[in-house]
């Protein structure tokens, strides 16, 4: 058995555990990064990349059969479905490199390829390889929950783990969960030619604001695509093919393909957590606001910290562990100011509080000023005119924005600012848009907030008809 000693030592390659690898290497710390399966984590083999990358071939063909508006003819698109997931995998390929073991041996980081496990408070054992560290971030990510459906192990299915390996495209994709992924595959394969019914047990997009999630639903209906809400699957049966799943209430959808998206579930089981006396919630690793597990040695970031589950998420919570594990700073990670954005075409985005929320914690206090996609004169161009946004006002301040439309996932960035540094929306109003832009709709936005104050103000038209009277 090989014994190192290190100062930082990472469990986890992906989004959250590269990031803070390569930054305390980077800043002079002795680094040792475990990873038990492939360097990058979900995101980039199984999660964000290849689902954008199927999205975008998507987009592409949904482009081809709906250019009549514009003047040209429509096409039926001819999907070569194998050649897809090549695009899929090409991608990733070409992303790799920046997660690989040798970008991160270049850095000067140790990088042992086993699953780590705790043998004591201070000591993780990988492989024939005993590490004790100063400082231990866990980044272990999540994997696919899949539900003790009575039946489920009888049937093949799907995870996002296995969905980019298809070679043929699915005849009729039955997809259980419309979250994120269940909405995002579920739009992409329907464009692609695969019937597609959703199987969601309570509300689709759930943690959105619902008027501008049923937007997207209803594009994704238009669209093609059977969406079923409240309808918890109670029971799965079939076989490879011809797959069937029974809802609690009776109802039945047949399909011939089954993809679970039914949320997320902690990598915790191999890493041994009692040795080392950490605790786990219902959703990870028990953390406090500066993501320190009960182990006061040992931080948990990303996916398993319990939290949102965002590639951007890992990353910030990288800083926030980076400041105090390599200058002894105190630093808390905060929930506020993170935007998520649902890459559905409309793309659905939001940062801080919906407008319920927003209501619920601020009552009166509340303005919620809108705009509207169809007053937006580059929209008008593109032919890309529904969607709005909606920003939760407060003495002047936004606490939340949530948009719906072409781009929102570009829109929310303004408004991460904005929260991030507690600007106000005069700061918003204050900024010049080039025209014309989608990009405009944040400043028009503003200004219908101002709006209503100036121009439905007695008083300030009392002051301008006396400043006009006197002027010379
Ligand atoms: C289909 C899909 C689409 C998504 N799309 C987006 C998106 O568009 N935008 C976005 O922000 N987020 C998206 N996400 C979420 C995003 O992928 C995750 O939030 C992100 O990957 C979390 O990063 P992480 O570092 O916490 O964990 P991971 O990236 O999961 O990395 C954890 C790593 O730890 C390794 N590991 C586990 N246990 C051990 C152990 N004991 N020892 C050593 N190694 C171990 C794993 O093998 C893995 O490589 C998507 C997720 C899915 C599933
Ligand atoms: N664009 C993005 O940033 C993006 C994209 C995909 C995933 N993600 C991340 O990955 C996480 C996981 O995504 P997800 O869509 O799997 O999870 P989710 O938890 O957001 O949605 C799962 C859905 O499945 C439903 N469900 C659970 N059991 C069911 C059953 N038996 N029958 C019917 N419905 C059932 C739930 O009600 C829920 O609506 C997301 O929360 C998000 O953090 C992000």
């Amino acid at each position: 058995m090989e014994r190192v000693t290190t100062d930082v030592l990472v469990i986890g390659a992906g989004a959250g555990g590269l990031s803070v690898a390569a930054g305390a290497s980077q800043m002079g710390a002795d680094v040792v990064l475990l990873e038990g399966h492939e360097m990058g984590g979900d995101c980039l083999n199984y999660g964000c990349i290849p689902s954008k990358a199927l999205i975008a071939a998507a987009k592409a063909a949904h482009a081809q059969a709906n250019v009549a508006q514009f003047g040209i003819a429509n096409q039926v698109p001819k999907v070569d479905f194998a050649a897809v997931m090549d695009h899929v995998a090409g991608v990733i390929a070409q992303i790799a490199p920046v997660d690989s073991q040798e970008r991160f041996e270049g850095l000067g980081v140790r990088v042992i390829r086993e699953f780590g496990s705790f043998i004591s408070p201070t000591e993780v054992q990988a492989g024939n390889t005993i590490i004790a560290a100063r400082r231990i971030v866990i980044a272990t990510g999540s994997r696919p929950l899949v539900p003790p459906v009575p039946g489920l192990t009888t049937v093949p299915y799907l995870t996002n783990e296995t969905l980019f390996d298809l070679r043929e495209k699915p005849e009729h994709l039955l997809i259980v969960g419309g979250g994120p992924i269940g909405m995002e595959m579920a739009q992409a394969f329907v464009r692609l030619g695969s019937r597609v019914t959703v199987i969601e047990g309570d509300t689709m997009l759930a943690r959105d604001d619902p008027e501008l999630a049923a937007l997207v639903v209803e594009r994704l209906r238009r669209e093609g695509v059977a969406i079923a809400e409240q309808a918890m699957a109670a029971e799965i049966r079939g076989s490879a093919g011809a797959i069937e799943v029974v809802a609690r209430d009776g109802r039945m959808f047949r399909g011939s393909h089954l993809l679970m998206a039914a949320g997320r579930k902690a990598n915790t089981e191999r890493l041994n957590l009692a040795a080392a006396g950490i605790e786990t919630s219902n959703t990870g690793i028990a953390v406090d606001a500066a993501l320190r597990s009960t182990n006061r040695k040992v931080h948990a970031i990303g996916d398993i910290a319990g939290g949102l589950q965002f590639t951007h998420v890992a990353g910030y919570h990288a800083g926030v562990v980076l400041r105090s594990i390599l200058f002894g700073l105190p630093s808390k990670a905060e929930k506020s100011h993170i935007p998520w954005v649902t890459y559905t075409e409309p793309e659905l985005a939001q940062v801080g509080l919906t407008e319920v929320q927003a209501r619920e914690k601020h009552g009166a206090a509340l303005y919620v000023a809108r705009f509207r996609y169809d007053e937006n004169d580059r929209a008008i161009a593109e032919r890309r005119t529904s969607g709005q946004i909606k920003v939760m006002v407060v003495k002047g301040r936004p606490v939340g924005v949530s948009i719906v439309g072409h781009q929102a996932g570009e829109l929310i960035n303004l408004w991460a600012l904005v929260l991030a540094n507690g600007m106000k929306m005069r700061d918003v109003t204050s900024m010049v848009a080039p025209y014309p832009t989608i990009g405009e709709l944040n400043k028009r936005v503003a200004g219908a907030y101002f709006s209503p104050k100036l121009f439905d103000n007695p008083m300030v038209k009392r002051v301008v008809g006396l400043v006009q009277k006197w002027m010379p």
